[in-house]
């Protein structure tokens, strides 16, 4: 089936040290899946490797039931964004866009043409003329889209392309993005290190660390159900509070107990003690830093404005516990 991608035990190594380890994932067609991790984690050597740019020591990958081992990447029915656009310099955006399709012996007019649809639909038909230099880096980033778009590939690769847009360009950018593949439904593989990119874009959320996936499945799921304590401090701004032992939170030392700072709430009849260490004010919200009397710490989420100051007293109520084994950190 068109769009279906299979990675079986994929593994690369650099210099001994395995950057992509035995990953197993079998992206469905038309599926929108997101990799997140570190840096370092071996995102981008796996799309790299998906679109043939590098090759794996062991292990297959298959696009569309095919084994792409024997394929050159201009023949792969992939097609990669990545996050410094890589566009022709010299060329305007209508020369970049048509240019793959002259190489492919599309003839000019029909090449024109199905460039300014590409380029209506990213919003940039007003800038055909202008030179890469000549536009902001949102446009440009639309530009290297909108030349993915011409390839109609059975599969997109997008390496941080949202990463050197900010605020609400980067918003409106991903915005796009998820219009966009609603309305194409291409099989899309995007890897980000950004929280809400991974919360928002996918309908799957891979988590990897060192090389390897500690767990995938939908971003709300991997969120309420961390299957380690590894994902659990990645996914979540500010991170789960992670206590070895339970502490005061309860528990035992078999355990590690982990809460969510929306998860905690002041309340004068709750069972943990803390001092505020410090108030930081987000507008919408605010996050205090306490401390308990055993020197634990705990992040508390509140409303605006939650009255408390550095040096109170509060009292403090866990409404949601997460519980991980001590030794392996995995989910009990
Ligand atoms: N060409 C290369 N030569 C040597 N080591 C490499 C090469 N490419 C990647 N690595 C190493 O492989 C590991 C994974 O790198 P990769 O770029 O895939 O990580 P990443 O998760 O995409 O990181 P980032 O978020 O920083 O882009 C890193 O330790 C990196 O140093």
């Amino acid at each position: 089936m068109r769009g279906v991608i299979r990675l079986e035990a994929l593994t690369r190594s650099y210099g001994g040290k395995p950057a992509v380890d035995r990953v197993d994932l079998e992206v469905a067609a038309g599926e929108l899946i997101t990799l997140v991790g570190p840096s370092g984690s071996g995102k981008s050597t796996i799309l790299r490797l998906i679109a043939g740019l590098d090759r794996p020591d062991s292990g297959r990958i298959l696009v569309d039931d095919v084994d792409v081992a024997t394929v050159p990447p201009p023949r792969r029915a992939v097609a990669m964004v990545f996050q410094d656009y890589a566009l022709f310099p010299h060329l305007t955006v209508l020369g970049n866009l048509t240019f793959g399709l002259r190489v492919r012996k599309v003839r000019r007019a029909e090449a024109e043409q199905r460039a300014r649809v590409a380029a209506q639909r990213l919003g940039i038909d007003d800038l055909l003329d202008r030179y890469p230099d000549q536009m902001s880096g949102g446009q440009r980033q639309r530009v290297a889209l909108a030349r993915a778009l011409l390839r109609d590939p059975s599969v997109y690769l997008l390496d941080e392309p949202l990463a050197s847009l900010d605020g609400p360009l980067r918003f409106a950018t991903r915005t796009d993005l998820l219009a966009l593949h609603r309305e194409l439904r291409t099989t899309t593989i995007h890897v980000t290190h950004d929280q809400h990119e991974a919360m928002t874009l996918g309908d799957r959320v891979v988590v990897l660390a060192d090389g390897q996936i500690r767990q995938v499945g939908p971003p709300q799921q991997v969120y309420d159900e961390p299957a380690d304590t590894f994902v659990a401090g990645f996914l979540g701004s500010p991170p789960m509070n992670l206590v070895p032992g339970g502490g005061v939170l309860g528990g035992d030392a078999t355990l590690t107990i982990g809460v969510r700072p929306e998860d905690l709430a002041l309340d004068d009849a709750g069972p943990v003690t803390a001092t505020v260490e410090a108030v930081e004010s987000l507008g919408s919200e605010a996050n205090l830093s306490t401390r308990c009397p055993d020197g634990t710490r705990l992040i508390v989420r509140t409303g605006p404005r939650p009255g408390v100051a550095g040096g109170d007293e509060v009292r403090l109520r866990a409404d949601r516990l997460h519980r991980f084994d001590a030794t392996t950190g995995r989910r009990r």
